[in-house]
C-alpha cells in the first residue's frame, strides 16, 4: 500500500452563485505527516476541508483517504478520519467526560469501551481534573482541548483541524500545540490543520501547502520555503549619515538589493554567511566601519507575506 494517506487531485470546489473557491488543486499527504494548510482569508481552506472531511462535495476532482474513495465511499473515510471544525456545537450542561462518552456510543462502542476511553481520552488531552464538570463553564482553551478528545475517540488515522488555536491566548496555544504534536509523534496521528499562526506551523509542520484565491501557490517543508524563497536580511548602523553614504557606494556593487533608513543599511540577500566576509572586506578597504551588525533570517511570515504578495502581480 502507498504511504500516502491523503491523495487530491485536480480538486475544484464552485459555489452556487458562481464564486470559485478552489481550482483545480492537486497535493498528497503522508502517513504519519504534519501537515498545516495556510492562506489569507477567504483563500479556499475551510472549503478544501470541507471537501476532504465528506461536508461539502467537489465540483470535480479526485480524492483518496485511507484508500477510500472520498465520493464512492465516504462512510468508509468518516471512520477514518477526526473532524474538529471552527465553532462546533456541543451541549454546555454535559460534562466532558459526558461528551466524550457520547461520541463512542453515537461510533458504536459499548458503554465499557465508551467509558474507557473517555477516562484515556481526557487524560491525553490533560481534562483529568475537569473532566466531571459542566462544559459550559469551561475556558476558551479547555473546550479546544476537550473537542480534541471528542475527535479521536475512534481513533481516527487521520485527524483534520480547521484554526484549532483561534481565540486562545498564548499558553492555551502553546498546551494545544503540545497535545496535537503528542499526537502525531506518539501515535503516528496524520495531521491537516489549517492555521493563520504561521510561526507555529513553521515550529511543527513538516511540510506546508499555501493556498491563494484557491489555487495552491507553495507547497513544501517549511525550512525549504524560507531557503527558496526569502532572503536573510543584513541590518547594519554606523555612526553618521556621511558614513552611512560612504558604506552604502561601497556595498551596493555586490549587494544591490539593499534599503536605507537613516544611519543604517539593510540588505538582502541569499545567504548571508557567504556575503557577510565580502561586505566586511569592502568596507574596510573604504575605510567604514559599522558600529553594529546583525543578520536575520527570514520567519515564515516573511515567506508568506512574499508568496502572497508576488502571487498577487
Ligand atoms: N457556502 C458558501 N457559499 C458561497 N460562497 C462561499 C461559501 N463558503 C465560502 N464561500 C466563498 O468561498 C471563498 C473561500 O472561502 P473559505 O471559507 O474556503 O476560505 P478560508 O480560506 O477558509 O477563509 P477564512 O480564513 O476567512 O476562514 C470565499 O470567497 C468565500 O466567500
Amino acid at each position: 500500500m502507498s504511504n500516502k494517506i491523503i491523495k487530491v487531485s485536480q480538486l475544484s470546489k464552485t459555489y452556487k452563485g458562481g464564486v470559485e473557491a478552489v481550482k483545480n488543486i492537486s497535493f498528497n499527504v503522508k502517513e504519519g505527516e504534519f501537515f498545516a494548510f495556510l492562506g489569507p482569508n477567504g483563500a479556499g481552506k475551510s472549503t478544501t476541508i470541507k471537501m476532504l472531511t465528506t461536508l461539502t462535495r467537489p465540483t470535480s476532482g479526485e480524492v483518496e483517504i485511507a484508500g477510500y474513495d472520498l465520493l464512492r465511499q465516504p462512510d468508509k473515510i468518516r471512520l477514518k478520519i477526526g473532524v474538529a471544525l471552527q465553532n462546533t456545537a456541543i451541549d454546555p450542561t454535559l460534562t466532558g467526560r459526558e461528551l466524550i462518552r457520547l461520541q463512542g456510543r453515537l461510533f458504536g462502542f459499548s458503554k465499557a469501551e465508551s467509558n474507557n476511553r473517555a477516562n484515556e481520552l481526557v487524560e491525553l488531552v490533560g481534562l483529568t481534573e475537569d473532566a466531571d464538570r459542566a462544559c459550559g463553564k469551561y475556558s476558551g482553551g479547555m473546550q479546544r482541548r476537550l473537542d480534541l478528545a471528542i475527535t479521536l475517540v475512534h481513533r481516527p488515522k487521520v485527524l483534520f483541524l480547521d484554526e484549532p488555536t483561534v481565540g486562545l491566548d498564548p499558553a492555551s496555544r502553546i498546551d494545544l500545540w503540545e497535545e496535537i504534536k503528542k499526537l502525531n509523534r506518539e501515535y503516528g496521528t496524520t495531521i491537516f490543520l489549517t492555521t493563520q499562526y504561521l510561526e507555529e506551523a513553521d515550529q511543527v509542520a513538516d511540510r506546508v501547502g499555501i493556498i491563494k484565491n484557491g489555487e495552491i501557490v507553495a507547497l513544501e517543508n517549511p525550512q525549504s520555503l524560507k531557503n527558496s524563497l526569502a532572503l536573510d536580511k543584513i541590518q547594519m548602523s554606523f555612526s553618521s549619515m556621511e558614513e552611512k553614504e560612504k558604506a552604502k557606494l561601497a556595498v551596493i556593487k555586490i549587494a544591490p538589493n539593499l534599503e536605507s533608513v537613516e544611519t543604517m543599511i539593510k540588505v538582502y540577500v541569499q545567504k548571508s554567511q557567504k556575503v557577510l566576509p565580502e561586505i566586511i572586506r569592502i568596507l574596510a578597504e573604504a575605510y567604514v566601519f559599522p558600529e553594529d551588525i546583525s543578520i536575520s533570517s527570514p520567519t515564515l511570515d516573511d515567506v508568506f507575506l512574499q508568496v502572497i504578495r508576488n502571487k498577487n502581480n
